[in-house]
C-alpha cells in the first residue's frame, strides 16, 4: 500500500486545490536510551516513514502499544525534531497537538489553563475570554472549573483537554488518544462534536486504538508497527491489513 512517495493510489485530493498541510518524507526518529542493548544508546522508536497530509484530510494512526505513534504526533506538532529525514508544513499554519500527558500547569485552574492553551494558540486576549464559557460549558466540570488542575482526575483532565481543544481554532489538529477516556457520556459528545468537525475543513490526526472509530471518522488511515509504515491508504484497506 505505501510507496516511498508518501502519497499512495486513491487519497490524493483530486480537486487543484489540495493544499498539503503536512509532509513527512523518510523520517527517522530514535531516543536516547540508557539500556546498552540498544545499538550507540540509541533507541530507534521511527523508520523512514513518509507520508502527506492534505487540507481537510482527517488520517487516523493505528499500531499496537509502543508503535511509535504518540512519536510520530510529537513529530508533526514540531515538539520532537526529526533524527533523520524532512517534516516540511505550512508556515502560517498553526499545529496543536491535544494529549493528556503535556500542557496542563497543575497548579492553575482548569479556567486559567483553558485561557492559556488559547493564547498559545494565537488568539488575543479577548478571544481567549470569549470562548472560556463555551469551555466550560463543554466540559461539564461545573464548579470545579475553577479549582486547580492538581485536583482533577484523568477523565476530569481529558474533560477540560478535549474542550479547550475544541474551541480552539488551528489549521491541523493532532490528537492523541484523549477520545478513548472519561465516562462514556462524555466521550460520546466529544466524538460527536469532533465528528462534526472533521467533516469541514478542519485537518485531523487522530491516534486511537479504537478501530470504529477510525472507521467512522478518517479518511485515510496509516498502521504504523515497531516504527515503520506497514500500511498507508484507504481506511477499509488499512484496517484489513492491521487485522491480519
Ligand atoms: N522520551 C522518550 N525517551 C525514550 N524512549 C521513549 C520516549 N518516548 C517514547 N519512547 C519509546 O519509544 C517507543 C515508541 O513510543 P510511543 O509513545 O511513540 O508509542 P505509541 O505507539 O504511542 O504507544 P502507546 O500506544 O502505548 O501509547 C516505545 O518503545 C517507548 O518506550
Amino acid at each position: 500500500m505505501n510507496n516511498p512517495e508518501g502519497s499512495p493510489a486513491g487519497i490524493e485530493r483530486s480537486a487543484s486545490s489540495a493544499q498539503i498541510m503536512l509532509e513527512m518524507i523518510d523520517v527517522s526518529h530514535s531516543y536516547h536510551a540508557r539500556r546498552s542493548n540498544f545499538e550507540k544508546g540509541l533507541h530507534r522508536v521511527l523508520d523512514g516513514v513518509s507520508l502527506k497530509l492534505y487540507r481537510g484530510q482527517t488520517l487516523g494512526i493505528l499500531g499496537r502499544n509502543g508503535a511509535g505513534k504518540t512519536t510520530m504526533l510529537r513529530l508533526m506538532a514540531g515538539i520532537l525534531a526529526p533524527s533523520r529525514g524532512e517534516i516540511r508544513r505550512q508556515p502560517d499554519a498553526r499545529y496543536s497537538l491535544l494529549t493528556l500527558g503535556l500542557g496542563f500547569q497543575l497548579q492553575l485552574t482548569g479556567r486559567d489553563n483553558a485561557r492559556v492553551a488559547a493564547l498559545l494558540q494565537g488568539a488575543t486576549a479577548k478571544e481567549a475570554d470569549a470562548c472560556l464559557e463555551s469551555i466550560r460549558e463543554f466540559s461539564e466540570l461545573g464548579v470545579s472549573f475553577d479549582e486547580p488542575v492538581r485536583t482533577y482526575s484523568a477523565g476530569m483532565r481529558a474533560r477540560l483537554g478535549f474542550s479547550t481543544a475544541l474551541q480552539t481554532q488551528v489549521e491541523v489538529l493532532l490528537i492523541d488518544e484523549v477520545l478513548s477516556v472519561g465516562d462514556r457520556g462524555f466521550r460520546e459528545k466529544a466524538a460527536a462534536a469532533m465528528r462534526e468537525r472533521v467533516v469541514g475543513e478542519q485537518t485531523v490526526v487522530i491516534v486511537s486504538h479504537s478501530e470504529s472509530q477510525i472507521e467512522e471518522m478518517c479518511d485515510v488511515a496509516a498502521w504504523i508497527d515497531e516504527g515503520v509504515l506497514r500500511g498507508y491508504g484507504g481506511v477499509g484497506e488499512t484496517l484489513r491489513a492491521y487485522r491480519n
